[in-house]
């Protein structure tokens, strides 16, 4: 069993490389602790997460399993509720098997086709999709004919929320880190795209983009972005808080423009949340995510890596903004 450990300083994640290489052989694990009632898995797709940045540097010691979720394949049960063969979702860190009771994991959905790459399941049919559904309908709120901003676009909350404003009847204004993120954008559906790094002014894009301003940002980003684009907000704009990237590896906290006044003066609503809260949405969430999919509604794109012991350079890499879509790692 691979299990790559975590260092908790950024300056160190190359060591998870020398890490990834500590085996502990699998048939010593079966004989040992594999039995009645039990589950044998191996995982086939893993997730690299922002994410997972915060929450190991705040969470994690030096020799810790790395945090993360993975589609997994039932290889040996003992167990009669669970056959070999089946797929699920577990958050079990990274590693490339493990033993389950089977209480920690979720079925892929019964209508999942062949067609569709399982992965989906831990991208835009996944924790990514339903941070998007729930951010957009339950927090923002968004109602037809409204303007929607999103950044991080390209990504896999922000490519989903796109296309869902757009199914939700809303004009779309999205940004990522490169010219060929900018053209994936138009090309799933979004009305209007810029690159960050490259406009002269973010002021002036964002108003170019939207001369009369938005009424929904779903903020994945945090940090300048934000504050420029806050005071784009329509009277009663509302911001889902979802994500803060551009903060994950500060050392110091950055000091930003303060956004009382903006709130004030056009009555915003910001809310943050954490998808996990609303688990209650999962079932709904995930099919109607499907239901788009299966519809040709909502494209997707994945960036995958192949093999497990490159999880710290697909995770570095997504952190950099090397992924389209989803970032994953096939085994
Ligand atoms: N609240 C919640 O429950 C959840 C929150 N999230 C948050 O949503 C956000 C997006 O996650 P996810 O879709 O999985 O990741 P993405 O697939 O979007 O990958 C991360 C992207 O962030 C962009 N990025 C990296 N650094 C910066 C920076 N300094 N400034 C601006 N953009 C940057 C890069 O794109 P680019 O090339 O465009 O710079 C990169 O590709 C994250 O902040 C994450 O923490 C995700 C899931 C659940
Ligand atoms: O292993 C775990 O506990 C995490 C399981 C993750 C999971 O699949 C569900 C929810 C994911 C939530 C993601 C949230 C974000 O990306 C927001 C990230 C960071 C917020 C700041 C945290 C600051 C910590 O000091």
């Amino acid at each position: 069993m691979n299990e790559p450990r975590v260092l908790a300083s950024h300056g160190h994640l190359h060591h998870l490389h020398h890490a990834v290489l500590n085996l502990i052989p699998l048939f010593i694990l079966h004989k040992i602790y594999f039995s009645l009632g039990e589950l044998l898995l191996e995982s086939v797709f893993l997730s690299v997460d922002p994410y997972m940045r915060p929450y190991s540097k705040r969470d994690m010691k030096e020799g810790d399993v790395m945090i993360g979720t993975q589609v997994a394949r039932i290889v040996e049960s003992k167990n009669p509720a669970f056959a070999v063969g089946t797929f699920v979702v577990a958050n079990r860190g990274w590693r490339t098997h493990f033993i389950s009771d089977g209480k920690d994991l979720n079925l892929l959905p019964a209508s999942w086709p062949e067609s569709l790459p399982k992965s989906l399941a831990l991208g835009t049919v996944g924790m990514p999709g339903l941070t998007a559904y729930v951010g957009l309908f339950e927090i923002c709120k968004m109602k037809p004919g409204e303007t929607v901003l999103v950044n991080a676009a390209a990504g896999a909350v922000g490519s989903v929320v796109g296309q869902l404003a757009k199914i939700g009847g809303c004009k779309v204004v999205g940004c990522a880190g490169s010219d060929s993120k900018v053209a994936y954008l138009k090309n799933i559906g979004f009305d209007e795209a810029f690159n960050y790094k490259t406009v002269a002014s973010l002021d002036e894009a964002l108003r170019k983009a939207s001369p009369d301003g938005y009424d929904c940002f779903f903020d994945n980003v945090g940090g300048e972005f934000a504050s420029i684009a806050i005071n784009h907000m329509k009277k009663f704009g509302r911001i889902a808080v979802c994500g803060a990237i551009s903060q994950y590896n500060d050392s110091v906290p950055q000091k930003g423009p303060y956004i009382q006044i903006p709130m004030i003066f056009n009555e915003l609503s910001m809310k943050g949340f954490i998808v996990s809260s609303w688990h209650n949405h999962r079932e709904e969430g995930v099919k109607a995510l499907l239901k788009w999919v299966l519809e040709g509604k909502l494209k997707y794109h994945e960036q995958v890596t192949e093999r497990f012991e490159n999880m710290p350079a697909a995770f570095i890499g997504m952190l950099k903004g090397e992924n389209l879509g989803k970032a994953v790692v096939k085994v």
